[in-house]
């Protein structure tokens, strides 16, 4: 297994034997079926499945937005939801990127950066900005600071974003398909900032996609899920090393990993699509 090199940080989610059944006493929708998952810390976990498959649901449970029925979600050992508990608390050790629309655009590129240290008070005014401006800095982000959201590219506005994340030192970030309805060029620009920011931070991602593709540029390890509700149903680590740049979609072990996994992808699509899941 090709182990990111960033254990001591923490953000190891262990997702143990986890249902979830939204509304058991009335229509009782199956989402997530005994989902099994060991992610290490540091892991760039991609998780591919069908639409309305139970992918965010999954997410949700991690974030603590929503509740699990049974199992227990825990991070570095510790519980994060069970029975006893099912919700679990959210936290900035566990953080949801919002990539779209998330900055405030009345904020400067910086003022959103530093806004959540802010808030919370917990360091100086001065330790922040100091922080804000290193971090965008690592980003590429220099020289950006006191532009408007809106006066910099997509592509700088998203790393903004995550800039925005890390400030908070999270153990996990956690992406919804956030470049889903990009088109493929914009979409490589993102993948390219995304690894760059990681390749400096290293924290556990947990991301969500229905693209093979996507999936196996940026990931780890795929988790390809069955259609509703979800399990792991074929789990596949990319053995191609990090730091990887575009060079890697046209090389041989590129194409024998897209050709390994997409049949188990478009199996499940295809289930998913005769049980009338919406399209996504
Ligand atoms: N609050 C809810 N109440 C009832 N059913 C729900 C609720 N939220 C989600 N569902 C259902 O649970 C199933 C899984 O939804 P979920 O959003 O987790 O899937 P997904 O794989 O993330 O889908 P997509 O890729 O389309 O975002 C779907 O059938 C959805 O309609």
């Amino acid at each position: 297994m090709i182990v990111p090199s960033n254990a001591a940080r923490g953000g190891a989610i262990q997702i143990d034997d986890v249902v979830k059944i939204y509304d058991p006493d009335g229509a009782a929708v199956m989402a997530v079926d005994h989902c099994t998952l060991d992610i290490p810390a540091g892991e760039i976990c991609m998780i591919v499945g069908p639409s309305g498959c139970g992918k965010t649901t999954l997410l949700n449970a991690i974030a603590g937005f929503h509740s699990i029925t049974s199992g227990t979600i825990r991070m570095d050992g510790e519980v994060l939801c069970s029975p006893e508990k099912p919700k679990a608390d959210p936290g900035a050790d566990r953080i949801v990127v919002f990539q779209n629309g998330a900055l405030f655009p009345w904020k400067t590129n910086l003022e959103n950066v530093a806004f959540g240290p802010l808030m919370q008070g917990k360091m100086s005014k001065k330790e922040i900005y100091e922080k804000a401006r290193s971090m965008m800095a690592d980003a590429g982000l220099s020289g950006t600071e006191h532009n408007y959201p809106g006066e910099v590219s997509s592509g700088l506005r998203r790393r903004v974003e995550i800039v925005r994340a890390l400030m908070n030192e999270p153990k996990v970030l956690l992406f919804d398909e956030p470049y889903r309805a990009l088109d493929s060029l914009t979409r490589s620009v993102m993948h390219e900032a995304l690894l760059d920011i990681y390749y400096k931070n290293k924290v556990t991602i947990f991301f969500i996609t229905h693209d093979l593709e996507e999936a196996i540029f940026l990931g780890h390890r795929l988790v390809i899920m069955t259609s509703r509700p979800c399990r792991p149903k074929k789990i596949l680590e990319v053995d191609i090393p990090h730091p990887r740049d575009y060079s890697v979609l046209t090389s041989p072990r590129f194409r024998e990993i897209l050709d390994e996994t997409s049949e188990a992808v478009h199996e499940e699509a295809r289930k998913s699509f005769a049980a009338g899941e919406k399209e996504g």
